[in-house]
């Protein structure tokens, strides 16, 4: 049995525990957080509240911290001095833009310590997590790591130059998709659609497009071309598009995003 606690009980946290409720009996999950830990653990199966930071260092296998960036030091003043009696105790840190090596000035070199980049899809077994491991963990630990977030959905080991653009794409990507889902249904309320189904619709088309580009293993641009008939109504969408500067329009978002987080670093 395998036991994570997590340090705070937020969206990501409980992203993280909801998907691995759902992956079998294996795992035991803990949680600590100043306020909502006790009710959070209510509403998800097989999660336990404990009292204290120092309860889940006892405890677990594998801390989550998953806090905000801007706690990580009172965070780290409490659990410190207990890592010298937990040698082999793994730290998950989710804290976006925070640096292995701002995470080993916080909790010591020695630390066993793994940068992760989920996102919120975890929670339903299609999430994405990039990893980044410090350099004291052994190849057998680094792959049951990887295992273990390959159970919440696609996951690896990525360089930690990357993680701006992983975290604006893939962390808050989530964020953006459903502003996109959102206002398809809304253009489609607009034009006389009930709104139950104008969101029906839009999610529909958003989850067979994704699952049409897998399967038959399209480019985006293949697929869409596949759509528009030449002179054909979508040609005429795609055109309005165009002209309203969508790609642009997203370039700027994923950069205002990274801009953010680069500043946490
Ligand atoms: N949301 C997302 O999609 C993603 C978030 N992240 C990262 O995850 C982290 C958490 O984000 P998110 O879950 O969205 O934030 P939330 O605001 O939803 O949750 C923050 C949690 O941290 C707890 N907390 C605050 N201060 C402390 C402290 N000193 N000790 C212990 N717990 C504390 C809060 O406790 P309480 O509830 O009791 O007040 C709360 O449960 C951030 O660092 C973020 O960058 C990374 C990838 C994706
Ligand atoms: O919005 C945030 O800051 C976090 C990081 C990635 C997703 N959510």
């Amino acid at each position: 049995m395998l036991t994570i606690g997590f340090i705070g009980a937020g969206n990501m946290a409980q992203a993280m525990m909801r998907g691995w409720s759902s992956v079998g009996e294996e795992l035991s999950q803990l949680v600590y957080s100043p306020r909502s830990a006790q009710k959070v653990a209510a509403e998800l199966e097989g999660v336990e509240a404990v009292a204290s930071p120092a309860d889940l260092v006892a405890k677990a296998d594998m801390l989550v911290l998953a806090t905000p960036v801007e706690a990580l030091e009172s965070v780290a003043a409490e659990i410190k001095p207990l890592l010298a009696n937990k040698p082999g105790l793994i730290i998950a840190s989710v804290l976006g833009g925070v640096p292995l090596n701002k995470l080993h000035a916080a909790l010591g070199q020695q630390a066993l310590i793994v940068r992760t980049l989920p996102n919120v899809n975890v929670a339903v077994g299609g999430g994405y997590t990039a990893l980044a491991f410090g350099s004291a963990f052994d190849d057998e630990t680094r792959g049951a790591i990887a295992g273990l977030f390959l159970t919440l959905g696609r996951a690896e080991e990525l360089p930690e130059a990357q993680f701006g653009a992983v975290s604006a794409l893939a962390g808050s990507g989530p964020a953006f998709v459903a502003g996109f889902v959102d206002a398809l249904a809304q253009a489609g309320v607009a034009n006389g659609l009930a709104s139950q189904t104008a969101l029906n619709l839009a999610k529909q088309t958003i989850l067979g497009t994704v699952e049409h580009l897998n399967t038959l293993q399209m480019t985006p641009t293949q697929l869409a071309d596949s759509v528009m008939t030449p002179g054909g109504s979508t040609a005429a969408g795609w055109d309005a598009m165009q002209a309203g500067n969508f790609n642009e329009l997203i370039l700027q978002t994923i950069q205002a995003t990274m801009q953010k987080n680069a500043a946490a670093e």
